[in-house]
């Protein structure tokens, strides 16, 4: 029985952008979608109350953090991640393979698994293709990440020819080892940023067969127009029937730019981060909320937008609780970019659907300008 099902409802004529829906017992999602980072099982500062007010429509959850604390064993004593967290729309977890290598002190690699030591207490833990399908099934997400490795940028090609190989073998054992019908499973594309190695790894990947490909390897340093020739050259090795996510992706010309070249997931802590660090997001480029300018305005963040925060609230008064540290500003800065980055998206998706993408992006990518700052 298939649960997971992605449609493709419309290319659009001048570009590779298309907008579609996959459905999971948990319902449906729309694409493209951007989806909000809830790395410990919360999206920082706001309720999954808040985020449904917002639009959120799948969420993403850390394997390495969750299998750390409380543990996977814990959450699935609780019924799993939807139960434990009271979310009950989709959920996306990765792997454990990116933090593993951007956060613990790695230990050893081998064809085994990665033997790392944990960032919270140094503990010794083994990650193998099969320990991260047994925690992400405890986890009980709607879409599992395949274990991979994700080479750092710049890497020897001689090292990412041998590491494609070895990604692919963890992928073939993680679909081995999948055990519930209506948990999907994304395979995941590397080859860093050598064409050649792309296109192999892509066809190794989808040889394998996935409900979706996400392209990693990518947002980890390298410049913005080398991020965007990898994205345009690998979508095309990339089933146009099959949802496309690109991981840790990205500032809001990166999603533009990346749905043109055929992107239909994105995830990124930049919303909730930069929140919390008080740098907003408008229709007129960024905002910094803690500047002397807005000590005595009385305007939204953003005129455009209809969110919460701007329905109520002056930049004199965000500025006011951000400077005076006050928690409140970290949740009303978050609902707002939050919704920035998803109303993004829902406007993409209905220039697609009316047949305006390019339009649409060159007249925001103008206005994002505007602001300067
Ligand atoms: C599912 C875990 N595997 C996995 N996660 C990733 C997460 C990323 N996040 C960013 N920029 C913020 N690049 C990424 C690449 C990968 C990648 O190549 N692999
Ligand atoms: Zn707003």
């Amino acid at each position: 029985m298939v649960v997971f099902k992605f449609v493709l409802e419309k290319k659009d004529s001048e570009s590779k952008a298309r907008i579609g829906y996959f459905e999971t017992i948990h319902g449906r999602v729309e694409t493209p979608i951007f989806m909000p980072v809830g790395t410990v099982g919360s999206v920082k500062t706001v309720t999954p109350h808040e985020l449904k007010e917002i639009g959120a429509q799948i969420i993403l959850g850390n394997t390495y953090h969750l299998h750390l604390r409380p543990g996977d064993d814990i959450v699935n004593h609780f019924g799993g991640l939807h139960k434990f967290i009271n979310w009950d729309k989709p959920i996306l977890t990765d792997s454990g393979g990116f933090q593993v290598f951007s956060l613990s002190e790695l230990k050893d690699l081998t064809e085994d698994g990665v033997t790392f030591r944990s960032h919270l207490d140094g503990r010794k833990i083994f990650l193998s293709p099969e320990k991260s399908i047994e925690i992400q099934s405890n986890l009980g997400s709607d879409i599992m990440m395949v274990l991979d490795e994700c080479v750092p940028y710049p890497c020897e090609k001689s090292y990412v020819e041998r590491s494609i190989e070895l990604t692919a073998m963890w992928a073939k054992r993680c679909k081995e080892a999948k055990r519930n019908f209506w948990q999907a499973l994304f395979g995941i594309v590397q080859g860093g940023v050598y064409k050649d190695l792309r296109k192999i790894s892509a066809e190794q990947i989808v040889e394998i067969g996935f409900d979706g490909y996400a392209l990693g390897g990518l947002s980890v340093g390298e410049e913005n127009n080398i991020m965007y020739e990898i994205t345009e050259f690998t979508t095309d090795y990339l089933p146009e029937d099959r949802p496309r996510y690109l991981m840790g992706v990205g500032t809001p010309e990166d999603i533009l730019e990346c749905v043109e070249r055929g992107v239909d997931m994105f995830d990124c802590v930049m919303p909730t981060r930069n929140a919390r660090n008080g740098l907003l997001f408008t229709s007129y480029g960024k905002l910094h909320i803690k500047r002397q300018d807005w000590k005595m305005s009385d305007d939204p963040i953003d005129p455009h937008c209809d969110c919460y925060t701007c329905k109520n609230f002056s930049r004199g008064y965000l500025r006011h609780l951000y400077k005076a540290g006050e928690i409140l500003a970290l949740r009303l800065n978050t609902i707002h970019n939050l919704h920035f980055y998803i109303s993004l998206v829902k406007e993409i998706r209905n220039a697609i659907k009316n047949g305006c993408f390019k339009k649409f992006k060159r007249e925001k990518l103008e206005m994002f300008k505007i602001g300067g700052d």
